[in-house]
C-alpha cells in the first residue's frame, strides 16, 4: 500500500511529549463550559475568539491563555477538556500522550487541586479503554509565580504522586531561569518524578545548560535557542537528551519568524533526538499530525525524518522499555507498509 504523505503522517504511530492540557481548549468547549458554568467571557463568538489569537511572543499567548483557562471549574470540566484532546489525538495517531496541566493556574482561583486532577485522570482511563492510547502526567510549575508557591503545590500533589509522572517548568522564561527552581525539582527528585523544563524557547542557551546542571532534567521543552551554542548542541546530543519542538507554536509566537527557517532538520542532522509536538493546539492552529504535516513541508522533510522523529517521540518517553520496544516496531512496520 502506498499512502500519500498526509494519510502517512496521520497513520504514523506516535508519542506527543509537549502538551499543555489547558491550551487544548478549543473555542467551542470554552464557549460551552462558559455556559455551563455561568461564567462570563470576554468574547462574542468563537470567530472572535479565533480573532484574538493572534500573537506577537510568549507572554501575549500566555495573558490569554491563562484568561481562557477560567471556564475551568468543575471534575466534568477538566475530564470533558482532556477527553476532547485524547479523542483528537487518537485521531492523529497518538499512542501515548504525556501531557502538562499547571494547578496553580486553577488553585489559584480556588479550585481544588483534586477537581484538577481527578477530571484528568479520569479521562486519561477512558482515553486508554476507548482508544488504547496510554498516557501519563506532568505536573507544571508556573516559572513566574514564586519558589515557595511551587512548593506548595507540590504538597498539594503528595496524595497523588504515584499518578504524576514529572514535574515540568512553563510559563514566562525569560527573567525566570531554571536556577529559581533548582530546590524545588531537587525535592521533585527525591519524591522519584522525572523533571523536564521549557528552555530556550525564547530564553538564552545559558538557561538550556542551567535546567541541564541545576534541574537534571530528563528533557528539554523547546531547546531552540541551544543551537546558537555550538559546544552545548554536542553535549545534548552526546547525553542523548530529548528536544520535544513544536513547530506551530514556534511559528505563532515568532520564536521563528516563517517555518522555512524552522531548525528541527538541523537538530536532526546535528544529532539531537528532536520529537514534534502541538505545544497548545487550540492556540497554535494544529494537533500533532498538523505539526507534522507543516514542518515536513517547509523542510521537505523525507518519511525516514518523519519515522526518525516519531521513533525520537517514543524513546523519549518515560514508557518502560518493552512499551517503547513494541511502539518502535510498529513506526518500522508502517515506514515499511505506509
Ligand atoms: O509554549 C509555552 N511556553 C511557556 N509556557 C507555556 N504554557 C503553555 N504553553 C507554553
Ligand atoms: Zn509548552
Amino acid at each position: 500500500m502506498t499512502t500519500d504523505l498526509d494519510q502517512f503522517i496521520t497513520g504514523l504511530p506516535k508519542a506527543e511529549l509537549h502538551l499543555h492540557i489547558e491550551g487544548s481548549l478549543e473555542p467551542e468547549l470554552m464557549f460551552a463550559l462558559a455556559a455551563r458554568n455561568g461564567i462570563e467571557i470576554p468574547y462574542a463568538s468563537v470567530e472572535d475568539v479565533r480573532a484574538a489569537y493572534a500573537f506577537s511572543n510568549l507572554q501575549d499567548f500566555l495573558d490569554i491563555y491563562y484568561a481562557g483557562a477560567s471556564v475551568l471549574i468543575t471534575q466534568a470540566d477538566f475530564h470533558d477538556l482532556a477527553m476532547a484532546y485524547f479523542d483528537r489525538a487518537a485521531a492523529d495517531g497518538v499512542r501515548h500522550a504525556e501531557i502538562m496541566f499547571d494547578p496553580q493556574t486553577h488553585t489559584d482561583r480556588g479550585i481544588a487541586f483534586a477537581t484538577v486532577i481527578e477530571g484528568l485522570l479520569s479521562a486519561m482511563a477512558e482515553a486508554e479503554a476507548k482508544h488504547g492510547l496510554t498516557s501519563a502526567l506532568i505536573l507544571s510549575f508556573l516559572r513566574h509565580l514564586s519558589e515557595e508557591a511551587a512548593f506548595e503545590v507540590l504538597a498539594m500533589a503528595e496524595p497523588y504522586l504515584d499518578r504524576i509522572a514529572a514535574v515540568g517548568l512553563d510559563s514566562s522564561e525569560v527573567g525566570h531561569p531554571p536556577a529559581k527552581f533548582a530546590r524545588v525539582f531537587a525535592a521533585a527528585a527525591a519524591k522519584g518524578l522525572k523533571r523536564v523544563a521549557h528552555a530556550g524557547e525564547e530564553g538564552p542557551p545559558e538557561y538550556v545548560v542551567e535546567a541541564l546542571d541545576l534541574l537534571h532534567v530528563d528533557r528539554i521543552d523547546h531547546g531552540n535557542r541551544a543551537m546558537e551554542d555550538a559546544g552545548l548542541v554536542r553535549r545534548l546530543a552526546g547525553a542523548g537528551m530529548t528536544l520535544t519542538v513544536c513547530p506551530l507554536s514556534n511559528l505563532k509566537l515568532c520564536v521563528v519568524g516563517d517555518l522555512a527557517d524552522h531548525p528541527l532538520d538541523r537538530m536532526l542532522a546535528e544529532g539531537l533526538r528532536a520529537t514534534v509536538n502541538s505545544d497548545d493546539p487550540a492556540y497554535f492552529g494544529g494537533y500533532v499530525a498538523d505539526n507534522y504535516r507543516a514542518i515536513a513541508k517547509a523542510r521537505g522533510l523525507s518519511r525516514d525524518d518523519l519515522a526518525t522523529l516519531a521513533r525520537n517521540s517514543f524513546t523519549g518517553s518515560f514508557l518502560p522499555a518493552a512499551a517503547i520496544d513494541r511502539h518502535l516496531l510498529a513506526v518500522d512496520a508502517w515506514l515499511s507498509d505506509g
